[in-house]
Order: C-alpha cells, then sequence, then structure tokens
C-alpha cells in the first residue's frame, strides 16, 4: 500500500476522539496546543472545551481548510508551519498569579516525526513550559517509551521519556480507525511531565547529553559508549559505581544508576 504523506492517517472514530480530548482533563482555562489538526477531528471538541487552542498544521491544504473552518471562533488559530521549527514558549499564556504558565499538548502525531516531535517537547518541558501531552502514536513506540530498563523494549527513548515525565497508557486502536488505515496499531499515552533532575541530582542539560552519548551506539557497552564520546578508560574505572556491571549496557542500566555515574564523573573530573 502507497503510504500517505506526512503520516497522514486521519481519526474517524468519534468515540476515540473523545477520548483523547477527555485525557487532556480539566482544559476549560487550559492554553492547548495541536500537533497535525488535518481535517479537524480532535480539534473541534477541543475547541468547544478549551479556554485558547493553537493548531500547527504543515500542509497546505489543510491549512487553509481548517483556517476557514474556524474563522469565527477567536479562540482558535491555526498556525502553517513545521512543529519541529516551532516553538512552543510562543504558545504560552501570561503568567496570571504565582504558578508558573504552561501549556497542554495533543496529537495524533504524524509516525513518521514521532520520536523527534517527542524530543522537541522534552526540551519545552526542561524550559517548563508544559504540563501535559496526550499523544497518539505507533504501538510499538508507545510500548517501547513506557518499558522498564532491562527489558528489550527499554532504549534511549524510554529513558528520554521517562526523565521527563510519568506516562500512562490511555488505549490503542486498530487501523479500522482511521483513513486510510495504516499498516500498524495506535496507542495514546498521557505524558505529564515532571522532569526528574533535581531529584536526581543532576543538571538538565549536561545530564541530557550524557544519556545521549550513552545510548549513541546501540550494540556498544554503557562503557564503550562513553570512551566514544571523551571520557578517558582512567576516569571511567575511577569512578564507575559498584552497582553497575562493567559490560552492561547501557539498556539495562536504571535512570537513578545512570544518574549516580554521571555525578562520579563529573566528581572525579572535578577532583583531577
Ligand atoms: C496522523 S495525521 C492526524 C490528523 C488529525 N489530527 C486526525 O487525527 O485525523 C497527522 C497530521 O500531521 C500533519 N503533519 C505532518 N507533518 C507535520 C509537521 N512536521 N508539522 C505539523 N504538522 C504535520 C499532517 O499533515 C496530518 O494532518
Amino acid at each position: 500500500m502507497k503510504k500517505p504523506k506526512l503520516g497522514q492517517n486521519f481519526l474517524v472514530d468519534e468515540a476515540a476522539c473523545i477520548n483523547i480530548v477527555g485525557a487532556l482533563g480539566d482544559i476549560r482555562n487550559r492554553t492547548v496546543v495541536e500537533i497535525g489538526p488535518g481535517h479537524g477531528a480532535i480539534t473541534t471538541r477541543l475547541a468547544e472545551r478549551a479556554a485558547r487552542l493553537h493548531c500547527i498544521e504543515l500542509d497546505d491544504s489543510l491549512f487553509r481548510e481548517l483556517t476557514f473552518r474556524f474563522r469565527d471562533q477567536p479562540q482558535v488559530t491555526i498556525h502553517h508551519s513545521d512543529v519541529l521549527m516551532t516553538d512552543p514558549a510562543a504558545f504560552v499564556p501570561e503568567q496570571v498569579g504565582e504558578e508558573a504558565a504552561t501549556i497542554d499538548v495533543v496529537g495524533n502525531l504524524p509516525y513518521y516525526i514521532t520520536s523527534d516531535i517527542l524530543l522537541h517537547l522534552f526540551k519545552a518541558a526542561r524550559q517548563g513550559l508544559l504540563r501535559r501531552a496526550v499523544v497518539m502514536m505507533q504501538r510499538e513506540v508507545a510500548e517501547r517509551i513506557a518499558a522498564a530498563p532491562g527489558t528489550s523494549d527499554y532504549g534511549p527513548l524510554s529513558a528520554f521519556t521517562q526523565l521527563h515525565a510519568s506516562v500512562v497508557n490511555q488505549f490503542t486502536l486498530g487501523p479500522n480507525s482511521f483513513s486510510p488505515p495504516p499498516e500498524v496499531d495506535s496507542t495514546v499515552l498521557r505524558l505529564d511531565f515532571a522532569p526528574r533532575f533535581d531529584e536526581l541530582q543532576v543538571d538538565a542539560e549536561g545530564f541530557n547529553k550524557f544519556l545521549r552519548a550513552s545510548f549513541a551506539q546501540k550494540r556498544k557497552t554503557l562503557s564503550n559508549n562513553l570512551r566514544n564520546a571523551g571520557y578517558t578508560p582512567q576516569e571511567l574505572l575511577a569512578a564507575w559505581p559498584a552497582d553497575i556491571p562493567p559490560q552492561v549496557r547501557s539498556e539495562a542500566v536504571s535512570l537513578e544508576l545512570m544518574a549516580k555515574l554521571y555525578r562520579a564523573l563529573g566528581a572525579a573530573s572535578a577532583a583531577g
């Protein structure tokens, strides 16, 4: 079957649209950003509930269709752009009261860029801009995201997601909920953003970089990946915690132990 351009598998399952919007919780006072509104299956319901709605659509004709359709709803803005080029900070409303202002994100994601979109969202989460995201993706990707360290599904996307958010699996849909039907099942996840950097006693940007280096090459051990990133064997030996096996792969190491190793390496290089 010919793959639709821009990951355009449109949701035609009304109950699923209602449940996706429901998973966001109470959005009466919230600013919501929808990624890839398409023909507006989810958008219509969001527009009825959210205080403000920003929709980001890359496709020219869908952008025009939606702009026309929502022309009389001032709380809805349709943006013609690539979500990966969009700065989430631009959508955050002005702070009212003590609590920092945040946005919620929703989307039946274009599957060809799921990981890139998630990494884009995590960057915004590190800046404290996001409260929650309800996102649909290919089922296998959702399973990887929610997997525990040491299981076969766990990998860099699991580590990065679990570093930034708690993950709740909402529901899974078969191909017939979409037109045209994709070749895969799709799962909706809710991500409640709560970056763990303080709790893990690490600095956000440094630890992110460290994790990227740790997972750089799939078949290599953690220590080999770190050597490739520039740590010397002596540095690694001096800092290596006793509770991390020397030949372990990153996929088997919890975020707590990754953070322990990162802190030890930082302390070792500061002392040296
Ligand atoms: C899986 S469809 C979902 C459409 C609609 N929300 C629905 O559920 O029926 C993905 C949508 O994302 C749009 N899209 C693809 N790449 C995009 C990008 N880089 N930035 C913004 N939108 C994009 C597509 O044009 C399409 O409308």
